[in-house]
């Protein structure tokens, strides 16, 4: 500060004298090349702009400036700063943790994202695109600031899993029913200031989103930011991500246009300088088995490629410690139920502490954790937070309750008996497992907050809870799946065949949509691939 003063003075002093040898040198235009730092440019739009007043100006005081150069000096300082930000995000891309070894494709992506691109991440189940979403956060929070990146997602479940919010509570539009109109008065008069605020806004899990809500929401942010208006969403640099053959939006509602799915939105292409496929599997690293995967993903039902799944078809149930997976919530709860029962032991319970205000406070309940745990020795539990990764202590681990360990302070509000559960976890630690937060993020403003134990019972899942996880070993019937790619997501969360057990399967529950499969072959041609 005292030096860009002192620098100030000094060009003040020298333009001064400069005007008084010569003041036609200075009022040309190209003695503007002869600026180098800011604080030159700043003086010389000051002297362009009134002459008259310099003689006026003591030489110890900063030059007054009019309203109009204020403005000018702002706009270049906001950009100066904008850069600055921009060569740190970039920066942070290249100090990419080594832990995740980045292909090609997901740098491509951190470094469009870092240039201020509007991308579309997508990919079969298992290619990165959830851990490469929270480094994209990060580039983008040093990219436009904390304050101005949103992190939405269409689910509950994928926007707790990324400390966001569900894509509906951040545009403000309640449940989405209703027409443009009617949603963009609702829209304004509960989220204007959040549309205004947004520099990059991120939705993961868009398969869930339909065509008429990604062009109503588009609409919205024209209209209510008016910033860029030439521009799709107003200049928002959007990041989208997500694999339109996992679970199609709930109900499949179908617009007048016959319309489904949001990259049949008009405004989809325009919304995007990248599109991009990432093709490398992690999650499953048995060949036959990412092709078999590669296949159902398409709706291929072909009895030669499934017999690696007949072979996996079983007549009496696996142990109870393999997780069950059913398309409907309400078999969940059942064997859940059934189960903790014919242990026949003492069960704690944990109800979860929210505190926040509404519609935040309601939107916890969506999300990963439930409002009670209902735990024994013996109970079968899925973690639902990453609390040691080096240890395979992710989301999605499984493991046994061994037993309760009284800790008065940890676990006084959200368990009456004040007890902790110590887990086996079948990776091989045994640990006692702490509470843990779960936010509803706005930018960087906690709006609230979810404290519960992160275990869930997890001798059975829904197929849509588990759409995003990982798990080493499950046993699922498929015989009553339905819709698109309830079956693809069923299966590809596992990490091997060995790990695989079907109580029931119908290859015609095998199924991809076909505007799916076609938007898929546009985009892999645009993405010059020799072949689908
Ligand atoms: N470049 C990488 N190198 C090594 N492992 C990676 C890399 N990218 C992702 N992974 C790992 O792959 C696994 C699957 O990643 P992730 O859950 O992000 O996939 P996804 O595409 O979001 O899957 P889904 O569509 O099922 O949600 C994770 O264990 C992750 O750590």
């Amino acid at each position: 500060m005292v030096s860009c003063m002192y620098t100030q003075k000094f060009v003040h002093s020298v333009v001064r004298s400069f005007y008084r040898a010569s003041p036609a040198l200075i009022t040309t235009p190209t003695s503007h090349s002869y600026s180098s730092g800011i604080a030159w440019r700043l003086y010389y739009h000051t002297t362009t702009t009134n002459f008259a007043q310099l003689n006026a100006i003591p030489t110890n005081a900063a030059p007054k400036r009019r309203s109009t150069t204020t403005t000018t000096t702002r706009r270049r300082r906001k950009r100066a700063e904008e850069a600055k930000r921009r060569a740190a995000a970039a920066a942070a891309v290249a100090a990419a943790p080594v832990e995740v070894p980045w292909t090609n494709q997901q740098l491509q992506v951190l470094k469009a994202v870092a240039e201020g691109k509007s991308v579309f991440i997508t990919g079969s189940a298992g290619t990165g695109k959830t851990i490469l979403l929270k480094r994209v956060v990060e580039v983008l929070k040093q990219l436009h600031t904390r304050k101005s990146v949103f992190v939405t997602a269409s689910t509950g479940v994928a926007a707790c899993a990324l400390s966001g919010q569900t894509l509906h509570s951040f545009a403000g539009i309640g449940f989405g029913d209703g027409d443009r109109e009617s949603l963009l008065l609702t829209a304004k008069s509960k989220s204007s200031y959040r549309w205004k605020r947004a520099r990059a806004l991120v939705i993961d899990e868009i398969s869930m989103v339909d065509a008429d809500l990604f062009d109503t929401l588009e609409y919205i942010a024209r209209e209510i930011r008016r910033k860029e208006s030439g521009r799709p969403w107003s200049g928002l640099q959007l990041i989208v991500s997500g694999d339109f053959f996992q679970l199609p939006p709930i109900g499949n509602r179908l617009s007048l246009s016959g319309k489904e799915f949001a990259f049949e939105a008009d405004c989809w292409d325009r919304s995007f300088d990248l599109q991009i496929e990432l093709t490398q599997v992690f999650r499953q690293s048995d060949l036959k088995l990412v092709e078999l995967l590669q296949g159902i993903r398409r709706g291929d039902n072909d009895p030669e490629r499934l017999k690696l799944l007949q072979d996996r078809t079983v007549t009496s149930e696996p142990d109870f410690s393999v997780t069950r997976l059913f398309p409907r919530k309400n078999d969940v709860s059942r064997v859940n139920k059934e189960r903790l029962r014919s242990l026949g032991r003492e069960t704690v319970t944990y109800t979860a502490l929210d505190v926040g205000q509404e519609p935040w406070k309601s939107q916890l309940k969506l999300g990963i954790t439930p409002d009670e745990v209902e735990l024994c020795v013996g109970a079968r539990v899925m973690l639902l937070k990453n609390i040691a990764q080096w240890d395979g202590l992710v989301n999605g681990a499984t493991g046994t309750i061994t037993g309760f360990k009284q800790r008065e302070t940890v676990a006084i509000d959200i368990c009456c008996s004040q007890l902790l559960p110590s887990v086996q976890f079948d990776s091989g630690p045994e640990i006692v497992i702490l509470p843990e937060k779960w936010n509803v993020m706005e930018g960087d403003t906690v709006l609230a907050t979810r404290k519960q134990i992160p275990l869930m019972l997890a001798w059975a899942l829904s197929i849509h809870k588990c759409q995003g996880m990982t798990l080493n070993c499950l046993n699922t019937d498929l015989s009553r799946a339905f819709g698109c790619g309830m079956v693809y997501v069923a299966l590809s969360r596992v990490r091997s065949l060995e790990g695989l057990y079907l109580s029931g399967f119908n290859p015609s529950k095998i199924k991809a949509h076909p505007k799916v499969l076609e938007f898929y072959q546009r985009l892999y041609y645009s993405q010059n691939l020799s072949s689908f």
